[in-house]
């Protein structure tokens, strides 16, 4: 379980604190209106922001004591991260070795990896001869390697077609059935999500307003205020 209580963060031009619980082993949809602090959040699940107070916890272990690196978390940006003048079996195997030194085993694992996210065939690509969808499986094939079971998904789907977009959220679907993860992303276009995720939050203001089953949340008096966030450019 995630845990998250009271977390306070405080800039000159943005407050927020975030309470918010998300069982172990589900995905979670974040959505609200532009600025209303969701990539703040994952940044602070991750480590990258500090909250003044509050508590943070996964499966019981106080993730603010920890460093990032040290964080059982593995983050995909929107802009992915890949590396340009690596292959896409090197980017992946990143998750797995930073030092890209990989025994027998951990190749076939980063074989693997590529295959299970449709990448089979493209292991010697690089980055800028491949698609935006290929590349988004590459990164999200590089977080699943790290074997971290917290996974953090910040927007990473946003730049593709509603249809293969679609197709990339199934196919994370997919893969946490395949290993127990627990997967927190926000998102621009909640009707993507809403059949899959187990859990949508709604974040406006710097609060997470409101949290339950995506069919309460996008029916429940926050639905237009939802519609409205989704239709922004
Ligand atoms: N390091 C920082 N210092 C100061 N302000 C920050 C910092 N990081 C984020 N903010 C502010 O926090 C607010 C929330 O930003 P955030 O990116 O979390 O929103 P968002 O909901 O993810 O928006 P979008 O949907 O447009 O990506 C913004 O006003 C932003 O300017």
């Amino acid at each position: 379980m995630l845990v998250i209580e009271n977390c306070r963060l405080a800039w000159p031009d943005f407050k927020a604190e975030y309470s918010l619980s998300v069982a172990a082993g589900t995905l979670c949809a974040v959505v609200g209106p532009s600025g209303g602090g969701k990539t703040t959040l994952l940044h602070m699940i991750a480590g990258f922001e500090t909250p003044d107070s509050g508590c943070l916890t996964f499966a019981g272990q106080d993730l603010l004591r920890l460093e990032p690196s040290e964080r059982p978390v593995a983050i995909v940006f929107q802009d992915h991260n890949l590396f340009p003048h690596l292959t896409a079996a090197q980017n992946v195997a990143l998750g797995l070795r930073p030092s890209l030194r990989l025994s027998k085993g951990e190749d076939v694992l980063v074989a693997e990896m590529l295959n299970a996210v449709g990448l089979e065939g493209l292991e010697r690509r690089k980055p800028g001869e491949m698609s935006g969808g290929q590349r988004q499986r590459v990164a999200l094939a590089r977080a699943l390697i790290s074997g971290r079971p917290l996974i953090l998904l910040d927007e990473p789907f946003s730049g593709l077609d509603p249809g293969l977009r679609r197709s990339m959220i199934q196919l994370v679907d997919a893969l946490r059935h395949k290993r127990p993860v627990t997967i927190v992303m926000t998102i621009h276009t909640p009707e993507d999500v809403a059949d899959l995720a187990d859990q949508m939050a709604y974040v406006a203001n710097g609060q997470v307003v409101a949290s339950g089953p995506p069919a309460d949340i996008l029916t429940g008096p926050l639905a237009a205020q939802i519609a409205a966030s989704a239709s922004e450019p």
